[in-house]
């Protein structure tokens, strides 16, 4: 099976996420990537060609441009599987949503699916430790959860990009060297998956902040011992997330002992770069507890995510070209 080569095409493969891909999609051995002409990447006739030629086509564009290029899959095509890193399929019942690790379940519904959306980078960090959680019953469904996140400002796609790397930054965006908390409507466009996927009564207030560093994210959410569903030291949870995780290739429970897991005292949000690994923490006290997860933005929060799952949906070993 594995000799085979499947035809992948890159629709938005000159933004943020569609290069990340393509790069991983040169060291891949199964794959022949379809080429697009630069003056002819937003030409509908051509895309139209190209994603049914395609057996694989990942979706590396915004919202809108992603429905459009469904749309243009032929009604007969029943071939061609889409990966969409976009927010616009996430809730979508025909969609499967890409994060493998969280159950047996979770994996085999990828390996079955033609439609994946890859989860928003932030949501897969939230979900990540709480799925488990509430699905145990350790955290009541009920729990009215906060949580903030801190990304890299690559996660904001190129025209940002773009202002944090201007020689003429400091003139132009004189507040950008600076951490900057937003989405402070508290309508994230992460939120739906978040509460959606780790099955939330309420939508947890989640709030980002964007920094001056390229890539890097981590999602912090605390827990008040109390309200869990029985008496749980930090400890416990730990011990709890590292079972569920065991078996995993890119989730890793890190060790419970901060002399092991911090930089001096401090916590670090890019070690995961250039990795598809997402590591969860947990600290706290016998009151209070922290679950942390870092991850690359552009690793597992995107392209290693949106290739990890093309490898499971093609019936190919999951690591391929991301170790
Ligand atoms: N950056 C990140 O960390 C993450 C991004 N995502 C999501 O992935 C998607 C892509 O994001 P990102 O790569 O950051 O965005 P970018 O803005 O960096 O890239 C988007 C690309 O899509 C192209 N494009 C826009 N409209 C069309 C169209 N109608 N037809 C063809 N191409 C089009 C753009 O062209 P042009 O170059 O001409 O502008 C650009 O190259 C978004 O939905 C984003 O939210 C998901 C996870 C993380
Ligand atoms: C730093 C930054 O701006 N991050 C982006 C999220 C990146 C991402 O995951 O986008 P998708 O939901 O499209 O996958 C944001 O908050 O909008």
């Amino acid at each position: 099976m594995e000799s085979k080569k499947y035809k992948v095409y890159v629709d938005g493969q000159a933004g943020t996420t569609g290069l990340q891909i393509n790069e991983r999609l040169l060291r891949h051995p199964f794959v022949d990537i379809l080429k697009i002409d630069e003056d002819k990447r937003k030409d509908l006739a051509t895309r139209k060609t190209l994603i049914n030629e395609a057996d694989v086509v990942f979706l590396c564009l915004p919202d809108a441009a992603s429905l459009e290029a469904v749309s243009l899959l032929e009604p007969s095509n029943n071939r061609t599987k889409i990966i969409d890193a976009s927010t616009a399929h996430r809730l979508h019942s025909n969609w499967t949503y890409g994060i493998p690790e969280l159950s047996t379940a979770s994996k085999e519904a990828i390996a079955h699916s033609n439609r994946t959306s890859v989860p928003g980078c932030y949501a897969s960090a939230f979900i990540l430790p709480l799925y488990p959680l509430v699905k145990e019953g350790l955290v009541p469904s009920y729990y009215p959860i906060t949580s903030h996140g801190i990304s890299g400002y690559s996660g904001a796609g190129k025209a940002v990009i773009a202002e944090y790397e201007a020689s003429d930054c400091q003139t132009l965006y004189p507040y950008h060297s600076s951490p900057r908390p937003y989405a402070l409507g508290l309508t994230h466009k992460h939120i739906p998956e978040m509460q959606q996927r780790v099955g939330l009564d309420f939508a947890p207030i989640f709030t980002p902040i964007i920094c001056n560093y390229y890539k890097g994210l981590a999602v912090a959410t605390p827990l008040h011992t109390r309200l869990l569903t029985q008496k749980l030291t930090p400890q416990d949870v730990h011990s709890f997330l590292a079972h569920y995780y065991k078996n995993q290739n890119f989730v890793k429970v890190m060790p419970f002992d901060k002399a092991k897991c911090l930089d001096s005292n401090f916590f670090n949000p890019i070690a995961c770069n250039d990795t598809n690994m997402a590591e969860l923490f947990v600290f706290g006290n016998d009151e209070q507890i922290m679950l942390y997860t870092r991850l690359d933005n552009l690793g597992k929060g995107a392209s290693g995510a949106a290739i990890q799952n093309m490898n499971i949906m093609l019936g190919l070993d999951e690591t391929i070209s991301l170790i």
